[in-house]
């Protein structure tokens, strides 16, 4: 049986760990593309160079051409611009809007059945864009926000509760900006939900507050530290598990900036929510009774995003 592969648009930061992780697990073969001549040459060549110290087969290549992403499994999209100290995720929007039209472009005539992992910030926007341009079924393109940023929720919480972050869920729904939803309610340390652990004197709920504020605040917070780019390494990480979800159709539930239909009252948005993904992609979106304080905060995240659609639209006369 041939092996699967990899498609990765945008060879930096998060491209290149995207390559690394994917070699790394063995995933399948990888192509790294880019706009930039030789960086995703470049960086193919780099990691190939790992293959006999760590053991992989699969091959690493890099390109500048789309007919080199033809027949991809899996495509994960991190092309574009990444914030500096000072800047929001929507001062994006403009310069990553015009590169997920090329992006889009580009999937749908080569590779048209992959399932479509988009990265790229302002996210829900950018996959929403993204499935605009490329055609794609909505089921088969997803956004990556909430894996990332409830992994950052559960280490707070781990850390706060000083136990294994295997033994922590959380969620994060809602778009991804500083209006994201942390859901406290169904958050837990092996099933006991977070509200239960304040109510055992196992924290505060002003701890829990500030770890909630942290959480939304999280990729600023290492966009001050490194003052050059974004974080990489855990959304990277991140995409490569939505990734094996499909691939391996895992059925895993995972929060993902999901194409709504009215779901949550929402109608056609990319928002973050509970879906399934398995081999058919995003199999279901689960529907989950929130408080009547995360519906609130919920609906204080759609209209952000819904705001951005508004200006994606002014910018892109064929997205009306
Ligand atoms: N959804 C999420 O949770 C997260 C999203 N991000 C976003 O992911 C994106 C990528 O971040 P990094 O990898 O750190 O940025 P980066 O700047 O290191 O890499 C972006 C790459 O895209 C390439 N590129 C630009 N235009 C292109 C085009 N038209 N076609 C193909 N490639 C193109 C650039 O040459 C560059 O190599 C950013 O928009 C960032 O804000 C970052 C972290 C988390
Ligand atoms: O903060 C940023 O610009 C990158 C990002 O989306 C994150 O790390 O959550």
């Amino acid at each position: 049986m041939a092996r699967k592969k990899i498609a990765l648009i945008g060879a930096g930061n998060i491209g290149g760990t995207l390559a690394h992780l994917a070699a790394l697990k063995g995933l399948g073969d990888v192509v790294l593309f880019d706009v930039v001549e030789g960086v995703p040459q470049g960086k193919a060549l780099d990691l190939s160079q790992c293959s006999p110290v760590e053991g992989f087969d699969a091959k690493v290549t890099g390109t500048n051409d789309y007919k080199d992403i033809a027949g991809a499994d899996v495509i994960i999209v991190t092309a574009g611009v990444a914030r500096k100290p000072g800047m929001s995720r929507d001062d994006l929007l403009g310069i990553n809007l015009k590169v997920m039209k090329a992006v889009g472009e580009g999937i749908a005539a080569n590779a048209p059945d992959a399932f479509v992992i988009c990265i790229t910030n302002p996210l829900d926007a950018m996959v929403w864009a993204l499935r605009e341009f490329s055609g794609l079924p909505h089921h088969m393109v997803v956004g990556m926000a909430g894996v990332l940023d409830s992994a950052r929720f559960s280490h707070f919480l781990a850390e706060e509760f000083q136990v294994s972050v295997k033994d922590v869920t959380s969620f994060v729904l809602g778009g991804h900006g500083d209006t994201m939803v942390p859901v406290i309610q169904y958050s837990t340390v092996s099933g006991i939900p977070v509200p239960d652990l304040i109510a055992m004197g196992r924290s505060s709920q002003e701890k829990i507050d500030a770890i909630v504020k942290r959480t939304r605040g999280g990729g600023g917070e290492i966009v001050a530290l490194l003052k050059t780019g974004s974080a990489y390494y855990a959304p990277a990480t991140s995409g490569i598990a939505m990734a094996e979800a499909y691939l391996y159709d895992q059925k895993r539930v995972l929060p993902a900036a999901a194409h709504l239909t009215g779901q949550y009252g929402i109608d056609n948005l990319y928002v973050g929510v509970p879906v399934v993904i398995g081999g058919g992609g995003v199999e279901q979106i689960v529907e989950i009774a929130l408080d009547d304080e995360a519906k609130g905060n919920l609906s204080v995240s759609v209209d952000a995003v819904k705001e951005l659609l508004v200006a994606c639209k002014a910018i892109d006369g064929s997205l009306n």
